[in-house]
């Protein structure tokens, strides 16, 4: 168990390395795992350091660093799939927007669904299956296998699947777990609090079957409840008969009036490995009204000038995507289905410039106007081994994202009037030379795919964007994309209600990811508390530790 900013990376990473020497078994290997690629990267990379610093070389023998969903689709689900699911290739990922999939329903007892919509859960070994995208509904189970058999059997299993085909293959397959447990004696899990129930069920086959589990992670950092992630099996697996827990209470990332408020919202009392800096450093809060965001921006900006943090070090975080988006400023949303898609990548690439979801949506667009059989191509692109026929067809998509002019047209064009018509005439030219170009074949109908629907007679980029004003210099994300960061600077922008949970502590799941939010900051945390309710919260917010900056601040 450990604390926010206790070093869980480095202490993981010599774990391993010291398992691996310990492992008496040339053929067993040490899996690290964890739950994001950002997380697995820096892994990697640390591991790479320790093994050329101790003159090892970048050596990986006997080692597997991955996310768990990445060790089981590697290990189970890509090799041994298809007896299960019942298809002739290996299975793939798909996101769930692939054209081919509309084919593919499942039926709650009034409507059909999208097969992909199927959440699956299980509890004490039986499954549950529901669907709907608010209110969520019970599907019987012969249904929602059905459904699933269905879409298998075709090789696509979707993110939500992949862990009800994993724990079918483990189980109706019992020579792959074997298998499994003899290649892994020894896996040790990061973020163990995000382990949710269908995690934990393939790990406990490999544990009764033999595996060794080292978990690490923070109960007080659990922002996955909503995926049945509830931190109960980090909490309870250290009073297990011969596991070992251990604690690591010093934090090495904040400075002490950060760490302060930490220790008062999650009621622990963690040291600090930081001194307090001679500049300006520590846990504020400041007013926000909705209407006037660039004011708030503003003031952030001011303050990471008064701490002299640069301003491309200052990350503003939200609670939810929607949050993220509005604060960034990014366009309403013109445009329906694939150019809906299109329109995306626009904005991405010409307002957030961030060219790397802008490649992301306009993929999903060009795979729209590709044949039904070509749904696996978004993942395909994904990879970070490609074929060599996908590295091209990647950097062909990607010269057609990156220039206005002659691919993606300019959000600065009128949406219906201009936008619209340049995109229809390059996208069809773009996917019939991709296709000439590396045997794709084209769908039907690229007009109705491309039809100008939902688009106004304005641009795509809001007006501000246009008259120049400031660009966003602020990366702005939601507290679950920064997981696991150290950030310089950190605004957290709370609602009433964020903020009345993130001051309860970390009983509830908002109040834990205001507590992941403010365990970001190194140097400086800004709390933007809505104007209208200030005065109700600033005694609490003083006495919490938040201190209100002087004028001389701003
Ligand atoms: N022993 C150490 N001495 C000095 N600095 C350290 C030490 N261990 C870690 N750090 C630094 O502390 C910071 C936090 O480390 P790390 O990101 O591994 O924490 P963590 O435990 O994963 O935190 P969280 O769970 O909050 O994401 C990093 O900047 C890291 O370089």
């Amino acid at each position: 168990m450990a604390c926010a900013g206790s070093g869980k990376t480095k202490t993981a990473v010599h774990r391993l390395i010291e398992m691996r020497r310990l492992l008496d078994d040339a053929h067993g290997m040490v899996a690290l795992l964890s739950f994001s690629n950002v997380a697995v990267e820096t892994f990697k990379k640390d591991y790479y350091a320790l093994m050329q610093g101790s003159g090892a070389g970048r050596r990986s023998f006997g080692i597997e660093i991955d996310t768990v969903d990445g060790f089981i689709t590697t290990n189970v689900l890509r090799p041994h799939g298809h007896r299960t699911m019942g298809c002739n290739r290996a299975p793939y990922l798909v996101e769930g927007r692939e054209p081919f999939l509309k084919s593919f329903t499942v039926y709650d007892g009034e409507r059909n669904n999208p097969t992909t919509d199927i959440r699956i859960t299980v509890d004490a070994g039986v499954f549950n299956f529901q669907v709907g995208s608010r209110s969520l509904k019970t599907v019987v189970p012969s249904e929602a296998r059905r459904a699933l058999q269905k879409l298998g059997s075709h090789g696509a299993y979707t993110h939500g699947s992949a862990r009800y085909w994993v724990l079918r293959i483990l189980k109706e397959q019992p020579f792959v777990l074997r298998a499994l447990v003899r290649r892994y004696p020894h896996i040790l899990v990061d973020e163990a609090q995000d382990i949710g129930a269908e995690h934990q069920a393939i790990l406990e086959l490999m544990i009764a079957a033999g595996t060794k589990l080292s978990l690490i992670g923070d109960s007080h950092q659990g922002i996955y409840e909503f995926a049945h992630a509830n931190g109960a099996f980090l909490a309870e697996y250290g009073t297990r008969p011969g596991v070992t827990s251990q604690q690591l209470n010093i934090n090495y990332r904040s400075v002490p009036a950060i760490l302060k408020v930490a220790n008062i919202l999650s009621g622990r009392n963690d040291g600090a490995h930081r001194q307090d800096k001679g500049t300006l450093s520590g846990a504020f809060y400041v007013p926000f009204q909705k209407t006037e965001k660039e004011k708030t921006l503003a003031v952030f900006r001011s303050l990471l000038n008064v701490a002299k943090i640069d301003e491309k070090h200052g990350v503003v975080l939200c609670r939810s995507a929607d949050w993220a988006l509005d604060w960034s400023g990014a366009g309403d949303g013109q445009g329906q289905g694939i150019v809906r898609s299109f329109a995306e990548a626009t904005i991405c690439r010409d307002k957030l410039h961030n060219m790397a979801d802008a490649f992301a949506h306009a993929s999903a667009g060009v795979v729209g106007l590709l044949a039904d059989k070509h749904g696996d191509l978004i993942s395909r692109l994904a990879k970070s081994r490609m074929e060599p026929q996908d590295v091209k067809i990647k950097r062909a998509i990607w010269t057609f994202v990156k220039d206005p002019a002659t691919g993606l047209p300019s959000g600065t064009l009128l949406a219906d009037k201009e936008w619209h018509p340049s995109l229809s005439t390059r996208a069809k030219a773009f996917v019939q030379k991709l296709a000439a170009d590396h045997g794709l074949t084209v769908a039907d109908n690229l007009g109705q795919r491309l039809a100008k629907k939902a688009l106004e007679n304005r641009p795509l980029l809001k007006l501000p964007d246009l008259a120049g004003a400031q660009p966003v210099k602020f990366r702005i994300s939601t507290v679950h994309k920064a997981k696991g960061e150290s950030l310089e600077a950190v605004m957290y922008v709370a609602s009433k209600e964020h903020l009345r949970q993130l001051l309860d502590g970390t009983a509830t799941e908002v109040g834990r990811i205001g507590y992941v939010a403010v365990t970001r900051a190194k140097d400086l945390f800004v709390l933007a508390v809505p104007k209208s309710c200030l005065a109700e919260f600033e005694p609490e917010l003083i006495a919490k530790g938040f201190q209100k900056p002087g004028i001389a601040d701003y």
